[in-house]
């Protein structure tokens, strides 16, 4: 029988990349790409086929396909080279339709499937053709809910959903693009993968929580309590069973069909569940809060991948631009993030510690949570943070585990230095790998001392990430002399230091920030320090201990640069770290004439803190101290800012370190402030910048585009600048401000800056 409806696609709008489309199975998925394909006029007429004459009449009636039939056989004759048939039937009913196709389909039409088992389709093709025939393509539309039938099919089912298609090696390349092209029209992303992999996957992530969804709620079905128990299951219920109302068909011939895959993910999650029945049995918290605590993360880091909010790839994918609007001045109370040093270092001495720690204030931002996520992956308890607070439950120097794969540390150098000496020291291998910009950065600095120390460390060319380390070697103690100033280098060695014979030293070419060898005294660990040099013998152990972080001072510079520009300006910045080794900005600022004052001076878990008040002041160019440098190392891009506000010439000397950050922060900040009108002369260890400011709040900055990057503090310094700017700056590739400083708009926001994030 045949069933006829109007509508037609519009023939004449479109490139024709498929002619016809057939869709065996007019259900949730063959009806969703009908509809789609129609929304986009992504082809010239669709054909449905039913075994009932009912759906085929319902399949028209909804005007999801143009005409339908219940036997393939009668269109056959019909079909053209370009047109494609899309078997959207249950698993195992595909080798029938295969079947019926043999003897009737003209050459030049492509067959694809929907099928969610991919070894299956294959092995139907084979009996009924022999071998896979070229003009097959397997695929897998990794979309779907709970509903069926045709009146649950949607034309936007697809979109920003993937489709894996698995093709084979005799796969005609035309036949897969047109799958593939059909597929994108409809909104889709689609990637490839052998079909082994794809059922293994889908077994994981799919058939396997479908197999427990229907064993839960069939267990609950069957007590004699179940009208209670339903009558009492709340949200939770709800969502972890949601996919059990899904077509019992579809489900039966997927177990059937990847049975192999299924039943090993069955096995490990039942030995995965009597391991915590066991935990719950003997009441062994630890292990609770270990399984639930990396679910947990594991769970989260699945939605921000979702909302594309990851600190992985996905994050890096994501555009964000400041626009800055001119003029305003900063006001109020404020306290910006914790300090991104010592929360790295917390996460990373409360790990290997003996005992529980408890950490507050934090950074919740992408380079800290890279750390801590590194640390989970090697199976250390850690709970939050929530609010800044951290638990770690520490596993000792020697209770590390292998982690599963690589550790991925975003775009956090301090992550991959420092993690770089501890993993020297473990009994495992491992890889550290990071962003695009991470992997531009030396690691030299980091791999050659380790070598003299006896680890074995692979780097990339030039020296450059991944680093690839051997775990199980003896380190021994070497007495090392820093040939640049880098607190990470020197840090480094410490933490190998650790774990080597005899001891360890360090002398560093001028002071660098000291938070390792005041933390590990925090920790119980003794550090012996002599004007440039530190020491430490390997074999002690660390004790758990109580870290209150205060806000981070390169962060902090961002609202003191701030306030010294814009007349009006009265800021005070609570609870921030002014640690000597750290306070350059301060010093720098001041000695450009800037009104700052420390407050409440105090001392918080070994490291001075303050509440710091900045007014405005009329700024003058200087020759910056080059005792500076070290003790001001990332806040050298918004002190560019201030320069520029200045009257008269700033010049900034041996500071080629700078070139080796997150960008080569002297060129994009000499590129950003010449878009913007500023005289500014790159040299090859620092600057020559030409102040335009003076005593008053005439714009001292054009408008204009400018681009971070991708270096957090590159963005935060210009969007600073648009306080003295006549017109909008807008900032490119400001999405790496999230590494540092997450926050940042709504506290500048919150302070007096007109800031738009898009
Ligand atoms: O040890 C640390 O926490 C850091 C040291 C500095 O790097 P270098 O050691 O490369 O100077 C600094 O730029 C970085 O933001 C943090
Ligand atoms: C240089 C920085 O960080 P890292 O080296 O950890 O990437 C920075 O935060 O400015």
């Amino acid at each position: 029988m045949a069933v006829s409806g109007q509508g037609c696609m519009a023939q004449e709008t479109t490139v024709q990349e498929i002619g016809r489309l057939v869709v065996v199975g007019v259900g949730l998925i063959g009806g969703s790409l009908a509809l789609g394909l129609k929304a986009a006029r992504g082809c010239r007429e669709i054909i449905g086929v039913a075994r009932r004459s009912e759906v085929c009449e319902q399949a028209v009636a909804l005007g999801v396909v143009d005409r339908a039939v219940t036997d393939i056989e009668t269109i056959l004759p019909e079909l053209e080279p370009g047109d494609v048939v899309f078997v959207a039937v249950p698993t195992l009913a595909v080798e029938a339709v295969f079947a019926q196709l043999k003897n009737g389909l003209p050459g030049g039409v492509v067959v694809t499937d929907g099928a969610s088992v991919k070894g299956s389709v294959v092995t139907a093709a084979q009996r009924v053709w022999g071998d896979v025939p070229d003009f097959l393509v397997p695929g897998h539309p990794i979309a779907g809910s709970e509903q069926s039938g045709v009146t649950a099919a949607r034309d936007d089912l697809y979109i920003a959903h993937r489709i894996i298609l698995t093709p084979m090696e005799n796969t005609d390349e035309q036949h897969l693009r047109r799958i593939q092209t059909m597929w994108e029209s409809v909104g889709a992303e689609v990637l490839t993968m052998p079909v082994a992999e794809h059922d293994e996957v889908l077994a994981a992530t799919s058939h396997l929580p479908h197999v427990i969804a229907y064993g839960l709620v069939d267990t609950l079905a069957h007590d004699a309590e179940n009208e209670n128990i339903f009558r009492y299951a709340a949200g939770g219920f709800r969502d972890f069973t949601r996919i059990a109302s899904s077509d019992p068909v579809m489900w039966r011939d997927i177990m059937l069909a990847n049975r192999d895959a299924i039943l090993k993910s069955i096995d490990l999650y039942t030995s995965n569940l009597d391991s915590l029945r066991s935990a719950i049995a003997s009441g062994d918290s630890e292990r609770l809060m270990g399984v639930f605590t990396r679910a947990k993360a594991a769970r989260d880091h699945f939605t921000k991948m979702l909302a594309k909010k990851a600190y992985t790839e996905t994050m890096q994918a994501t555009e964000v631009t400041f626009v800055a609007r001119p003029g305003g001045a900063v006001n109020g109370d404020l306290r910006v993030p914790g300090d991104k040093s010592m929360s790295h270092r917390s996460i990373m001495l409360g790990s290997l510690a003996e005992g529980v720690t408890e950490v507050e204030g934090f950074l919740e931002g992408e380079d800290a949570l890279a750390t801590l996520q590194s640390f989970r992956d090697m199976g250390v308890v850690i709970e939050g943070p929530v609010d800044g607070r951290v638990t770690i439950h520490g596993v000792g120097m020697h209770g590390l585990q292998a982690p599963p794969g690589p550790l991925y540390v975003g775009n956090s150098g301090t992550s991959m230095r420092l993690l770089a000496g501890l993993l020297a020291g473990q009994a495992f291998d491992s890889v550290l790998t990071g962003d695009e910009s991470l992997s531009k950065r030396p690691m030299n600095r980091v791999a050659n001392p380790l070598r003299e120390m006896g680890a074995e460390v692979e780097t990339a060319e030039d020296g450059r990430p991944p680093l690839k380390i051997k775990g199980g070697r003896a380190l021994k103690a070497i007495d090392y002399t820093l040939p640049m100033a880098s607190a990470q280098v020197k840090s480094c060695v410490l933490l190998a230091g650790l774990y080597a014979d005899g001891k360890t030293s360090t002398t560093e070419p001028a002071p660098t920030r000291d938070h390792t060898e005041r933390m590990l005294a925090g920790f119980g660990y003794e550090v012996l320090r002599d004007a440039s040099r530190a020491s430490l013998v390997g074999g002690g152990s660390l004790t758990a201990c109580h870290i209150d972080v205060p806000a981070d001072i390169s962060s902090a510079t961002f609202f003191m640069v701030a306030a010294s520009i814009a007349p009006g300006s009265d800021v005070l910045l609570r609870h921030v770290g002014i640690n000597p080794t750290r306070d350059g900005a301060i010093n720098i600022l001041r000695a450009m004439g800037a009104d700052i004052t420390l407050e409440n001076r105090r001392e918080v878990g070994g490291e001075p803190v303050a509440d710091i008040r900045v007014r405005y002041a009329p700024l003058k160019g200087i020759q910056i101290p080059e005792d500076q440098v070290p003790l001001a190392i990332d806040e050298f891009p918004a002190i560019f800012v201030a320069a520029a506000c200045a009257d008269g010439e700033t010049v900034l000397t041996g500071a080629e370190e700078l070139r080796v950050k997150e960008s080569d922060r002297i060129q994009a900040m000499a590129d950003g402030l010449r878009i913007l009108g500023i005289n500014a002369e790159p040299t090859p260890d620092g600057i020559v910048i030409q102040g335009k400011g003076g005593d008053s709040a005439a714009p001292v900055f054009g408008g204009g585009v400018v681009d971070s990057l991708g270096d957090h503090r590159i963005a935060m310094s210009f969007a600073v600048a648009a306080l003295r700017a006549g017109a909008d700056i807008r900032i490119q590739h400001c999405a790496n401000v999230a590494t540092s400083f997450p926050n940042f708009a709504e506290l500048a926001r919150r302070a007096g800056m007109n800031l738009e994030v898009s």
